[in-house]
This record gives C-alpha cells, sequence and structure tokens, in this order.
C-alpha cells in the first residue's frame, strides 16, 4: 500500500477512480463485516444455464439476473440494507463528485471473487433509479474493464481496482458496460483479513420502493437482460 494514494482520476464522464479511498483499517472492518453479511454465498444461475464464477450475497433486495426480489427464491427475506453502508456509500459518491445530492442507496450485492472468478461485460439495468453505482474493492487487485454504453465492445479502460478502491459510475456512465477480466491473485494487503481473493461491494439505489416500505411486488424483468 502507497503511502500516499494517486488522485482520483476520470475514466470516463460520470465515472470515477477513487485510489486508496478506503484506510487500511476501514478495509479490514468491511472485510470483517463482509464476512458476517455474506451468509450464505450463493452461486448465481443464469438464464443461459451457465453458473456465474462469482459468488455473491445480497443485501436489501435479492439480485438475480436479472432482477430484484423482497424474497430470497428459497424463501426467506432478504436481509436488511445496512444503514452504516449507506452512509459509506454517499461519501463515496460525494468524493467522487463533490456532492452526493439524493444518493439514497437500498441495495448491496456482496461480489465474492476465488483467484480464477471473473465476470462478464454487462450492465448494472435493473435498476428504476438513475442514481449512481458505487463499488468497493477488497482484497486482491482485479483488472475492471470499463466499456461504453453502446456494446460490449471496444472503446473500453482497464482499470487496476486494488484494495481500498472505490469506483462510482453514474451520469452518462451510468449504464455502461463493465466487468472484471481477471483477479491477480496475491496482490491484496496482508493485514485486512481478506486472505485470497476479492471482496466487491457494489452499492447502487434500486428506485423500486420506499425504504422500509416491503408491500410493493418484486420488480418484474428489468429493462437490460444483459448476460454476465
Ligand atoms: O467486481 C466488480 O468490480 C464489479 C461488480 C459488478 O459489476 C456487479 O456486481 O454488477
Ligand atoms: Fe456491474
Amino acid at each position: 500500500m502507497p503511502l500516499f494514494s494517486p488522485p482520483p482520476s476520470r475514466i470516463a464522464p460520470g465515472a470515477v477512480h477513487l485510489p486508496g479511498l478506503l484506510s487500511p483499517d476501514r478495509q479490514a472492518r468491511l472485510a470483517a463485516a463482509c464476512r458476517r453479511w455474506a451468509v450464505p454465498l450463493r452461486r448465481v444461475r443464469l438464464p443461459s444455464g451457465g453458473v456465474m464464477s462469482v459468488r455473491q450475497a445480497c443485501l436489501g433486495w435479492e439480485w438475480t439476473p436479472y432482477r430484484y426480489r423482497r424474497h430470497h427464491r428459497d424463501g426467506g427475506p432478504v436481509a436488511a440494507f445496512p444503514a452504516a453502508l449507506g452512509r459509506l456509500a454517499v461519501e463515496c459518491v460525494a468524493a467522487a463528485y463533490g456532492t452526493a445530492g439524493d444518493f439514497t442507496p437500498d441495495v448491496a450485492l456482496i461480489n465474492f471473487y476465488a483467484p480464477e472468478a471473473r465476470m462478464g461485460m454487462h450492465r448494472d439495468a435493473e435498476e428504476v433509479s438513475p442514481a449512481p453505482v458505487v463499488s468497493i474493492s477488497l482484497g486482491d487487485t482485479a483488472v475492471f474493464r470499463f466499456g461504453n454504453t453502446a456494446g460490449r465492445g471496444w472503446p473500453w479502460r482497464d482499470v487496476h481496482l486494488d484494495s481500498g478502491d472505490v469506483f462510482v459510475f453514474g451520469g452518462p456512465s451510468r449504464r455502461a458496460f463493465h466487468g472484471v477480466t481477471r483477479i491477480l491473485p496475491g496482490t491484496g494487503p496482508a493485514d485486512i483479513g481478506v486472505g485470497v481473493g476479492r471482496w466487491n461491494l457494489t452499492i447502487r439505489q434500486t428506485g423500486l420502493a420506499v425504504p422500509g416500505y416491503a408491500g410493493l411486488p418484486d420488480s418484474g424483468p428489468g429493462p437490460g437482460r444483459q448476460g454476465r
């Protein structure tokens, strides 16, 4: 971990990489929270029949390709979205844009990448809200490919997301295609309790329901239907 992190860098309009935003101490606390929250870590099945190599847990809403639900497919309610995680995400958006506006996140996807895991090019499109997405990295470095809104292909930029980095994408980049092409095993800090692999927290505002109001039906299939 360098003594001073590089400054924030704009990867595309509305897409900001904030290297080292989280101190080692905050990374360690968040990694411990991930281990508590991400039980069970589920394998996510794609409509194509494939299974994502990333294992996932959800807070606030369950995301499965390609919709949000209030209940798990196996029946139980989805664990609550922690207020502290919401405050952290608001802080990240403010760090990226100078203001968080009325950002009110209500869902977190907690992704665990074993060294061989990947995530194909996709867009986060099941949210009704145009609010930005906040992505937090812990553990091994990921090669994060940030593309464009037109399709999965070029142009893109490959960005190394190290432990403690935050990536925010909103505005004109909100529906940009992105993915993780590989994990660089053994690159994470030794002292934050992650061990081998990478945690990614993706925090979003669904716009699907007023927070705390559980009476709405599950969302229909989203407009996205983009494979991961
Ligand atoms: O792991 C990452 O950095 C990206 C995760 C992601 O794009 C997602 O969960 O939708
Ligand atoms: Fe995504």
